[in-house]
């Protein structure tokens, strides 16, 4: 098979054995306009309804994006499976539809939990995961749900005959490394030393191996396991809990934040919409071009303009009423560092009476701080990606959700 990568789709390094501990809620799902629209709009095509699709992580950020595009745009659904720690309520609304929709409560850690969930699907799209870079799961559980729950995942297809794997990775795979070196306008064969030290990337970097290490495996019944990964870059968009937190950060400063990164350090953003509609069609164009597909990486990439990651943001809190102050960072980058570790002090210090976990800490720090970029063509030239949603409709589509927020917050 085809493997173009050899940069930035070559091996991650990590300084450090990653390990990890439980995880907040994510965000409760279904407020959203679009999200209620997709799923009225349910696929609905003379199409031969034969397929059982699972989702884990699927009442997440990206899963319940993920599950809503999927019940709009894949005809051939027949059942999908909803596989989650925490299921959202939203799900009742969606079993009313042509497809049978089965929430399935499970932990990724659980081997014989995610084989029962997966036993009979013919496609599962791997989300789950702990998305923390705050400190709020110790290293050890965000091992055991990145890496050991992964391998849970292409076990129990390889078990029970499920041939077709997509894997939510990360752009964090790549970088920022802990060099700081800048990633700019890189693609999925970009040279670029991705070494990590961070429990987070190390863990995605791992998973993300041994999905693709695992194309081609033998499944039960004797045919190859077909796999790939996704690296999204930060995604925005209805049900970004990030978003929220710099809103209502923002709300308790009396409508400002203040700048803490240059305007010139640019990071790659992608909206959720987009990020969903690339997970939909690589699982069914895995199916029909496997050894092009099969073993390979693609970024998530649409049309939202390269900012920094503030200056991003305020093109959508900004028509909320929020500003920020500045057009340079008000504080010099040694006192942010000094700042950001005495935030990683007192999370130490408080752990054992309160979880203290700010937006700034040293990881944090360094990632916003430094440039990550992409510009690739791959998910297109491979499986005819293209964004479902233009800049301009995922822009109105997030304000609209911060609004709706907003409404809430007063
Ligand atoms: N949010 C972002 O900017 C990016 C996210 N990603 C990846 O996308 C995926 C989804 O991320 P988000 O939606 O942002 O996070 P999220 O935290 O909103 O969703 C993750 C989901 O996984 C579930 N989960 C966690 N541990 C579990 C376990 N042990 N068993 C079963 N389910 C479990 C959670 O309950 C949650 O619903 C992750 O794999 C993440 O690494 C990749 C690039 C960027
Ligand atoms: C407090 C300030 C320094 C402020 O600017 C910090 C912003 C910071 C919280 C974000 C900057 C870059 C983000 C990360 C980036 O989008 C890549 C990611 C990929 C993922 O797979 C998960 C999320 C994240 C790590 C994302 C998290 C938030 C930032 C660090």
């Amino acid at each position: 098979m085809g493997q173009e990568g050899g940069g930035a789709s070559g091996r991650g390094r990590c300084v450090g054995r990653p390990a990890g501990a439980p995880k907040e809620d994510g965000p409760s799902g279904g407020q959203f306009e679009y999200l209620r629209t997709v799923a009225a709009g349910m696929a609905d095509s003379t199409e031969v309804r034969e397929l059982v699709y699972l989702v884990t992580g699927g009442c997440g950020f990206l899963g319940e994006h993920v599950v809503r595009m999927l019940l709009q745009r894949e005809p051939r659904l027949l059942e999908l499976r909803v596989f989650d720690l925490h299921l959202g309520a939203w799900l009742e609304e969606l079993k009313t539809g042509p497809v049978q929709v089965t929430a399935i409560q499970g932990d990724v850690t659980q081997a014989h939990e995610v084989a029962a969930a997966v036993a009979g699907a013919h496609v599962v799209i791997h989300t789950a995961g702990l998305v923390d870079v705050f400190g709020r799961a110790s290293p050890e559980t965000i091992y055991e749900v990145n890496v050991q729950g992964t391998k849970n995942v292409i076990e129990a297809c390889v078990q029970t005959g499920t041939r077709f794997l997509v894997y939510t990775s990360s752009m964090e795979v790549v970088g920022p490394n802990i060099k700081g070196h800048h990633f700019y306008r890189g693609n999925e064969d970009t040279p670029y030393e991705a070494v990590h030290r961070h429990p987070y990337p190390c863990s995605k970097a791992q998973a993300e191996r041994l999905v693709l290490e695992a194309n081609g495996r033998k499944v039960h019944g004797g045919l190859p396991l077909v796999t790939c990964a996704l690296r999204p870059t930060g995604i925005y968009g209805e049900g970004h809990q990030i978003m929220r937190d710099f809103y209502h950060q923002g709300l308790r400063l009396g409508g400002r934040l203040f700048r803490t990164i240059p305007a010139s350090v640019e990071h790659g953003r992608v909206y959720v919409g987009n990020v969903a509609w690339m997970h939909v069609l690589v699982a069914r164009e895995l199916q029909q071009r496997a050894a092009l597909m099969g073993g390979q990486v693609y970024f998530c990439y649409d049309q939202s303009p390269y900012k920094s990651y503030e200056d991003f943001n305020m093109e959508f809190l900004g028509p909320c009423g929020l500003r920020l102050v500045e057009t340079r960072p008000l504080v010099p980058y040694w006192l942010l560092m000094l700042l950001a570790a005495l935030n990683a002090l007192l999370q130490w210090l408080l752990r054992p009476l309160l979880l203290y976990a700010p937006l700034l800490n040293p990881y944090t720090l360094a990632v916003a701080n430094t440039a990550f970029t992409v510009n690739t063509d791959k998910a297109q030239r491979h499986f005819g990606y293209e964004p479902l949603f233009s800049w301009e409709d995922s822009r109105t589509r997030t304000i609209r959700w911060v609004q709706a927020m907003e409404g809430s917050a007063r």
